[in-house]
């Protein structure tokens, strides 16, 4: 059996200091153009996810994150193209200015799970985002065929595992 293509791309969410709001950006172009998500991209090529995640803020919204924290990991399949791997990162130290730029409109909502604009986000958002909100750790697990989510599964973990998860993605990224 062929083994899947795996894109690899990094998402980060900055919170406010007070971790009552976070920042969503809505992509202006390419892939997800009109819907809002966290900030992020491809990691060029030598990069560690963690070194993407904040070249990626910089680049589409500004701010340079002092800290980055990883908090889960999408594996999202399917059946017909190539799987993207996809570790998601908060924030809230960053310096800068928050700005628009040609990528991404930056905009602030409330970090609850009712407030955001589910209908105007990628379509599994509603399936990950309120455990993300919660605090836990998570390793989110997708298969879709198409735009249509065929299953799906969200695994609480802790720290020592999303570690390892990271590590492998890092190790495959650097070709080590
Ligand atoms: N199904 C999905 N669910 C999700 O939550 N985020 C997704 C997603 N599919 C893509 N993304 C995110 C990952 C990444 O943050 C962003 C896409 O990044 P870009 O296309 O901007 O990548 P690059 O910046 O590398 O591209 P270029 O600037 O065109 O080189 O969308």
């Amino acid at each position: 059996m062929a083994v899947p293509e795996v894109k690899y791309f990094s998402v980060v969410i900055p919170f406010n200091h007070e971790r009552t709001k976070i920042l969503l950006g809505r992509k202006k172009r390419g892939l997800g153009e009109g819907l809002w998500n966290g900030f992020g991209g491809k990691p060029d090529t030598g990069e560690t996810m963690g070194q993407c995640t904040r070249r990626e803020l910089e680049e589409k919204c500004g701010i340079r994150a002092e800290k980055v924290t990883c908090v889960g990991i999408l594996y999202m399949g399917d059946i017909n193209g190539p799987d993207f791997h996809i570790p998601v990162y908060t924030t809230a130290e960053y310096s800068g200015q928050i700005a628009e730029t040609e990528e991404m409109e930056p905009k602030w909502f409330d970090a609850s799970t009712e407030a955001l604009p589910y209908d105007q986000m990628h379509q599994e958002a509603k399936l990950w985002w309120p455990t993300m909100l919660s605090g836990k750790l998570f390793i989110a697990r997708f298969l879709f065929e198409g735009e249509k989510v065929l299953n799906h599964n969200i695994q609480i973990v802790d720290v020592k595992a999303l570690d390892q998860h990271i590590d492998e993605i890092n190790q495959l990224l650097l070709g080590s």
